[in-house]
């Protein structure tokens, strides 16, 4: 007896795998730097208090590590005046604590340790470098922290002007270690006295400890500026792009709402066009990316993320993709980062889903077109051992007249290591509705079948019922006006029995296929 699940059940979908509770990252401290070992040294000194790791000795011979301590300390500092006589010994054994006031102005040591906190948390998980990894490993427990920015000690003083007029948005002509801007919003072009007002936002901490200020102050503070939209070059005219080069949303870009505190790193990178889906866990946006001037799908999960469970179920998506790499036939992925409790996906803009044309029958050779190319994508995908488990078409994207495959929102590993989620039930194949996992592939391939059956029949797939039953039962009726060698290939996609599916791979080589892409001829 087959058990029915009612369609889009990621609202409540239930967990087959237990997955381990992910520890929440460490964070990664590092010593600060100095220009000479001394430097560095005596820079540390500063901010650690040594006398309870001393005392902790009970007066046994200083070790060679002590020793070095000592003879820094007396190399660098100046003689210390000769103690008042009078007065009791020193407690020498008494741990001592570094005065920190919560009241306290915020210093450059501080910075310091925000800057790690900053980065360390969960709140900033977009890797350095984006290689995929060797396996698809989401449910590793203690994954250590991405490394956080080295913090410089030069101090840098050059600016870009945000000058907002076609010209200025023109130019190339600067880099990002001229980008400090004071904290400012409404005023998009900015003068020779943004200078000032930094300098003089700096000017305390830089009076306390010399020339020295903070880059990771610098930078936190200049976060909250969003730079304006640079033009990009190397691209054609887009409309919406020159709606905003041309002065008519300009505003809006420059003064953006900050929310969270004042760090959105949305709103400081990227200028809102609009708003183009909306899902059962995300709402994806429009949106124009000031530095690199291109055009983007910005997706945000709707719901706050409030605990480790859900941003570990979250960044599944994120994690599969980049896993994945790039390939044509599948959305492309930039990015990601939380903010505000809420993940945010930078992903390659497409010009629509294929749900949206429902209420136009799909005709035979384009079916045929979006089967070779889905095919291409899953196989690509299952080389790799993940089975995306939500193919349908809602999820499958056009852009430029290439389909490509994306929400991985339930994507997971064939070796069935992870955590395995149902996807919409109208495309699921009975095994998964019998609880099956065996061949995970294969139910990508059902409901891709599914998904074009449903495009060509121009009729949405029944949720439930006795259709829906004799669909599993490999009972399809015919595809008005396409070759009958296709209608088979779609129903051997649709076998009840995973095995007896083609993969992908095997689809690809089918000769129904070869006069749509002939093969390369050999030499
Ligand atoms: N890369 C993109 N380019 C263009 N539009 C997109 C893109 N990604 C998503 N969309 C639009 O946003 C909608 C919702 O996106 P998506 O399916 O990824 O969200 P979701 O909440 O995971 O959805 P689901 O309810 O299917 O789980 C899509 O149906 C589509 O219309
Ligand atoms: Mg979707």
């Amino acid at each position: 007896m087959m058990k029915t699940k009612t369609p889009r059940p990621r609202a409540s979908k239930a967990r087959r795998a237990s997955a381990a509770p992910v520890a929440a990252p460490k964070a990664v401290t590092k010593a600060a730097d100095g220009s000479s070992p001394s430097g560095g040294l005596s820079l540390q000194l500063e901010q650690v208090s040594l006398i309870s790791f001393l005392s902790d000795r009970g007066g046994a011979a200083p070790t060679r590590f002590e020793a070095l301590l000592e003879e820094e300390s007396s190399r660098d500092e100046p003689a210390p005046p000769p103690p008042p006589l009078p007065q009791a010994p020193p407690p020498l054994l008494q741990p001592q604590v570094l005065p920190m006031d919560a009241d306290e102005p915020m210093e450059d040591k501080d910075c310091c340790i925000l800057s790690q906190d900053f980065f360390c948390t969960p709140d900033y998980i977009t890797p350095e470098m984006p290689q995929p990894a060797d396996d698809y490993e989401a449910n590793k427990e203690n994954t250590p922290c991405p490394k956080s920015p080295e913090k410089s000690v030069n101090g840098r003083g050059k600016r870009y002007r945000t000058d907002c007029s076609p010209k200025g948005l023109e130019s190339t002509d600067f880099s990002f270690d001229q980008h400090i801007t004071p904290i400012q919003f409404d005023d998009p072009i900015q003068d020779d006295s943004d200078q000032d007002q930094l300098m003089q936002v700096m000017q305390p901490a830089m009076q306390k400890r010399g020339s020295y200020v903070s880059q990771s102050a610098v930078s936190l503070r200049c976060r909250v500026t969003p730079p304006p939209c640079i033009k990009n070059p190397y691209l054609n005219t887009d409309p919406v792009i020159d709606d905003v080069y041309g002065g008519r949303q300009c505003k809006s870009g420059f003064s953006p709402s900050i929310g969270g505190g004042g760090l959105s790193r949305y709103r400081t990178d990227f200028h809102e066009i609009g708003k183009i889906g909306t899902g059962n866990f995300s709402v994806v946006f429009k949106a124009l990316n000031r530095i690199d001037g291109c055009l983007y799908a910005v997706k945000r999960s709707i719901k706050h993320l409030n605990n480790d469970m859900e941003r570990k179920q979250a960044v599944k998506e994120v994690q599969a993709l980049a896993a994945l790499g790039s390939h044509e036939n599948i959305v492309g992925y930039f990015t990601s980062w939380f903010e505000n409790e809420q993940l945010f996906i930078q992903m390659e803009l497409c010009d629509r889903c294929l749900s949206m044309d429902r209420n136009q029958p799909l005709q035979c050779r384009e079916a045929l077109e979006l089967l070779y190319q889905i095919c291409k994508g899953l196989d690509f995908i299952h080389e790799r051992g993940v089975a995306h488990l939500d193919v349908k078409p809602d999820n499958i994207y056009v852009r430029n007249g290439v389909y490509k495959l994306g929400d991985f929102g339930c994507a997971t590993l064939i070796d069935r290591s992870l955590a395995i989620e149902d996807g919409d039930s109208r495309y699921m194949p009975p095994e998964m509705l019998n609880d099956k996992y065996e061949n995970l592939d294969k139910v990508d391939i059902f409901s891709l079948g599914a998904a074009i059956y449903e495009l060509i029949r121009g009729t949405p797939l029944p949720v439930s019922g006795p259709q829906f039953a004799s669909i599993r039962e490999g009972r399809i009726s015919l595809l008005p006006g396409c070759p009958t060698q296709f209608q088979s290939l779609i129903k051997s996609m649709m076998d009840p029995n995973p095995v007896r599916r083609p993969s992908a791979k095997e689809i690809l080589r089918h000769q129904i296929f070869e006069k749509l892409h002939p093969a390369p001829a050999k030499k």
